[in-house]
Parts: structure tokens; C-alpha cells; sequence
């Protein structure tokens, strides 16, 4: 019996969220199949077309360069006898890069003796399958590590989204903050983070109620994320009524424009506030900072943007709120 085919949300492998909503396109999962022999490639897809999307590479730097791109595929069948670069070779690379180690491999390869095995799955892979295979062992072996690779990639993206907003939340932000600032660093360019809180949120949620606050703080969680336009701008709740956005190769211009657009959209949003000795409507106080690293020491850290960002949103609220504050990382 052919299995039911698996059908991926399509959400991007290593940054499971996105800013806003994530779209759900049901479409079929995908699987890469490597092999130098374009015959084994056929005889593999002819198997799997109709429950699966098949992508296909005859050798390894072909297989990586699919393998990195986003969406990545939800399995790969490796061959392991390959001119260039072996599958052994292969497979220890996906495994030690951050963007392609969750992609399960199955060896599937002549290589029958128990040692090729121990070493396969020594290396990372999930399954080894000797030629010559058993359609339907075949079949069932894709299916369960597709099932499963599918599972894993819901909970990640559960894992990091913030339940009330569906933006993502502090630990997919933090861990985004690293990575961004190792790689900003390394490419000497700006980086930038805005800090924000609602105004006055506390007199909101006492006088029109829990409900109603986390309704508020659902419908500035989706016009701050619609505010950024470029793909690696990210904006999280990063707990209760506060968010965070991140800018990379951004500099302090391009931040507050961002910030000031983020502002005008609460604005614009219009939601009524009758508690709020700022204006009649909800309003946010934003701080931000931004970090040249061919301008600061080689001391300062992710942790003292983030720090400074936050002590420039103390000043906006000091000021009267409404506002944005920009603080200068070496002002610290
Ligand atoms: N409805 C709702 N309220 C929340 C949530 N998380 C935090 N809050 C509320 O947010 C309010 C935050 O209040 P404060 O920290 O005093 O700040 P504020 O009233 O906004 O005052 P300023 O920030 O100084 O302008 C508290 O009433 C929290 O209960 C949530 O998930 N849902």
C-alpha cells in the first residue's frame, strides 16, 4: 500500500518564522536525490514522483548548493560512490552546517557490507538502504523520515513563535541577534535594534480588559512586523508589551526611518485609549542603537546593543513617550 503523500507548511528551514504570520502553502515535501548515475537518479524519482516534489543533483556541489537554498528539501537520498566527492564526504558537510544539519540523509548505495553501514549512520544519516532496494521498503523508509523531519520542523517553529502575536519570540530573536551580529561583524557592516513598548499599556488592560489587551497587542505585533521591508529584518514580542526589531545592514538612518514608520502605523492603527494621558489612542516609545563595527571598540557586544537600545527606550518614555530615542552604542 502507497503511502499518503506528505504535505510540508513550506516554512523556511532555518529560521522556521517569519516576521509576520507564516504562510501556510500546503504543498508536497520535497526530497533530493544525489547520484552520479543519471539512470539511479530516474529508477529513484520514477519511485517517488507522485507523493513527493524531487529535486536532483549528479554530484556534491551541485547537491549543496540545493541543499543551503530556502526552502531546503525535507530529505536526501545520497549515493555514495561518487567521482568527485563521496557521499561520506557529502553528508559530514550538510551535518556540520547550521543551514542543512537538520535534513535528514538516507544512504541509499551498493555498499552492502555492515561496515559502509556503521559508517553512514556513524556520519549522521537517519537510514541506509542497500542496492538493490525494495520499492515499497523504499517507500516506507522516505515516508517515515519525511513524517518525521515535518514533525520536528512544526514543534522548531512552535519553539520560537510567540503564541498570542504568531510573531516570533525573545529565544528565536536572541538566538537571531548572535548569529547576526557574529556575521555583521564579520563583513564590517551596521547593525541595528529598536526597542519598543506600548504606552500606558497597564491603564489599557485594567479598563478594557485582558481580552481586549491581548487583541491590542495582537494588532501591533502585525503592523510593527509589516513595517520592515527587507526579508532579514525581524521583529519579536519580546515579552509582554514590549517588542524588538532587528535591522541588519542597516546604519542609524535607515533605523529611525523604520522606527518613525513603526510609529505612524501604531498611529494609524487608531486603537482608542481613553486612560492614556499621551494621546486618545494607543501609542509606542521605541529606543534604538545601532553598532558600525569599523566605528566601536572590539569590546562591545550583542548584549550591550540590546542594552543600550533599551536604556534609549528609558529616555523616550522619560521624555513623554511617543517617541523615538536614539542612543549612541559608545554613549554607554
Ligand atoms: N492583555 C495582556 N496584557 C499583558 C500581557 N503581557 C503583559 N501585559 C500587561 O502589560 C502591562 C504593562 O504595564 P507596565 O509595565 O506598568 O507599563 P505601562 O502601563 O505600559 O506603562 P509605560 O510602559 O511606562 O508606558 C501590565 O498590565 C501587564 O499585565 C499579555 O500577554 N496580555
Amino acid at each position: 500500500m502507497t503511502a499518503p503523500p506528505i504535505c510540508s507548511s513550506r516554512s523556511p528551514r532555518a529560521s522556521p518564522i517569519r516576521n509576520t504570520r507564516p504562510e501556510v502553502r500546503e504543498q508536497r515535501a520535497t526530497i533530493l536525490i544525489v547520484d552520479d548515475q543519471p539512470a539511479n537518479i530516474h529508477a529513484l524519482a520514477k519511485l517517488l514522483k507522485d507523493d513527493y516534489r524531487i529535486i536532483t543533483a549528479t554530484n556534491a556541489a551541485k547537491a549543496l548548493e540545493l541543499a543551503r537554498r530556502e526552502p531546503g528539501p525535507d530529505l536526501i537520498l545520497l549515493d555514495i560512490l561518487m567521482p568527485d566527492q563521496d557521499g561520506y564526504g557529502l553528508c559530514r558537510e550538510l551535518k556540520a552546517d547550521e543551514a542543512t544539519h537538520a535534513i535528514p540523509v538516507i544512504f541509499v548505495t551498493a555498499l552492502d557490507q555492515a561496515q559502509d553501514e556503521a559508517k553512514g549512520l556513524q556520519l549522521g544519516a537517519a537510514d541506509y538502504i542497500s542496492k538493490p532496494f525494495n520499492p515499497a521498503i523504499v517507500r516506507a523508509r522516505v515516508h517515515n523520515q519525511v513524517s518525521l523531519k515535518l514533525k520536528t520542523d512544526l514543534l522548531e517553529k512552535i519553539a520560537l513563535q510567540d503564541g498570542l502575536t504568531e510573531i516570533p519570540n525573545r529565544r528565536y530573536f536572541d538566538r537571531k541577534l548572535s548569529q547576526e551580529w557574529n556575521r555583521q561583524s564579520r563583513h564590517q557592516q551596521p547593525l541595528s535594534l529598536l526597542m519598543i513598548d506600548i504606552d500606558h499599556f497597564k491603564p489599557y488592560n485594567d479598563h478594557y480588559g485582558h481580552g481586549a489587551g491581548d487583541e491590542c497587542l495582537r494588532r501591533v505585533a502585525q503592523a510593527l512586523a509589516q513595517a520592515p521591508t527587507r526579508s532579514a529584518d525581524l521583529v519579536a514580542r519580546y515579552g509582554g508589551e514590549e517588542f524588538v526589531v532587528l535591522l541588519p545592514d542597516t546604519d542609524a538612518t535607515g533605523a529611525r526611518e523604520v522606527a518613525e514608520k513603526m510609529r505612524a502605523a501604531i498611529h494609524t492603527l487608531a486603537i482608542p485609549h481613553a486612560y492614556s494621558p499621551v494621546s486618545d489612542h494607543i501609542t509606542i516609545s521605541l529606543g534604538g542603537s545601532t553598532h558600525q563595527p569599523q566605528r566601536q571598540r572590539p569590546a562591545t557586544s550583542s548584549e550591550a546593543l540590546k542594552q543600550v537600545a533599551d536604556q534609549a527606550l528609558y529616555q523616550a518614555k522619560e521624555q513623554g513617550r511617543d517617541r523615538l530615542f536614539w542612543r549612541d552604542i559608545d554613549a554607554s
